[in-house]
């Protein structure tokens, strides 16, 4: 059945189904992400985030359903094809090149065509990167190689490497997951940044520790299937939710 329209948000996910063999992990479900929000992702181990994700950008084709992207039918285009148009994702587990420093790992993220287009400006992809990382909070690591970050700081470039090839839609795994309550906030308030620039924001995650205070809007789902939708105190209140969640001390 179809709910929305294509151009209902600059992402839209219209009846999604993804079967793997005889495992239903996404069932029949549907939402917008709108222009300009942080929308929160949420549900529990085994939900369907991932694999909800993974269909999106081009990882697996969906099994039935579409996705719409600024307008247009963009069901099953390949990884590649989603960056260029404009739809980034983080990882939650990335491994930064370790013998490079911070800067040349975002150098070397920058959209390739675009690099070798432009050999004859060399200053300017580096110029480029160390925007990017002064965008995510590392202008004062540059020079650092990975293994130099603490955790948050590695969060930070792949963050950097994500926003290399120039999104205006950027999916966030887990962002918080291994951070201190202060680095949650200060993450937190470098995405709200990357918001006010025009960046649209889907933030994935299984618990709601840190999203409630920086997300608009939620979508929880639960067995591959959407049970709630709305602004975060409400998400926090419904008894579905509560329940999906039932003895997950971490919510
Ligand atoms: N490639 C695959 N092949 C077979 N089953 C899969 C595959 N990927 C995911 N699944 C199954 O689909 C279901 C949904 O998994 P998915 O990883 O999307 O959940 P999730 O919400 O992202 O969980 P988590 O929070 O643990 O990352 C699970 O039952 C999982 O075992």
């Amino acid at each position: 059945m179809t709910e929305y329209a294509p151009d209902d948000g600059l992402l839209v996910i219209d009846g999604l189904r993804k079967e793997f063999g005889g495992l239903t992990a996404v069932e029949d479900l549907s939402f917008a992400v709108e222009e300009g929000e942080i929308l929160g992702f949420i549900g529990p181990n085994g939900a369907g985030k991932s694999t909800t994700f993974n269909c999106v950008t081009g990882v697996y084709p969906p099994t039935a359903g579409t996705v719409y992207y600024d307008g247009e039918d963009v069901t099953g285009e390949p990884a590649y094809e989603m960056v260029k148009r404009g739809l980034a994702r983080t990882f939650q587990e990335f491994r930064p090149l370790p013998d490079r420093n911070v800067r040349k790992n975002v150098e070397l993220a920058l959209v390739p065509d675009r690099v070798l287009s432009l050999t004859g400006l060399r200053g300017e992809t580096r110029e480029r990167a160390v925007e990017i990382c002064e965008r995510v909070g590392l202008g004062d690591r540059l020079e650092q190689t990975p293994d130099e970050l603490p955790h948050a700081g590695l969060l930070r470039l792949e963050l950097a490497r994500a926003l290399a090839t120039d999104p205006d839609l950027l999916l966030v795994d887990e962002p918080f997951a291994g951070l201190s309550n202060s680095e949650v906030e200060a993450l937190s308030a470098t995405l709200e940044e990357l918001r006010q620039d025009g960046l649209t924001q889907v933030v994935v995650d299984h618990n709601m520790r840190g999203l409630l205070s920086l997300i608009d809007r939620a979508i929880v789902i639960e067995f591959g299937a959407k049970i709630a939708e709305g602004p975060p105190e409400a998400i926090r209140d419904d008894e579905r939710v509560q329940e999906a969640y039932l003895g997950g001390e971490d919510r």
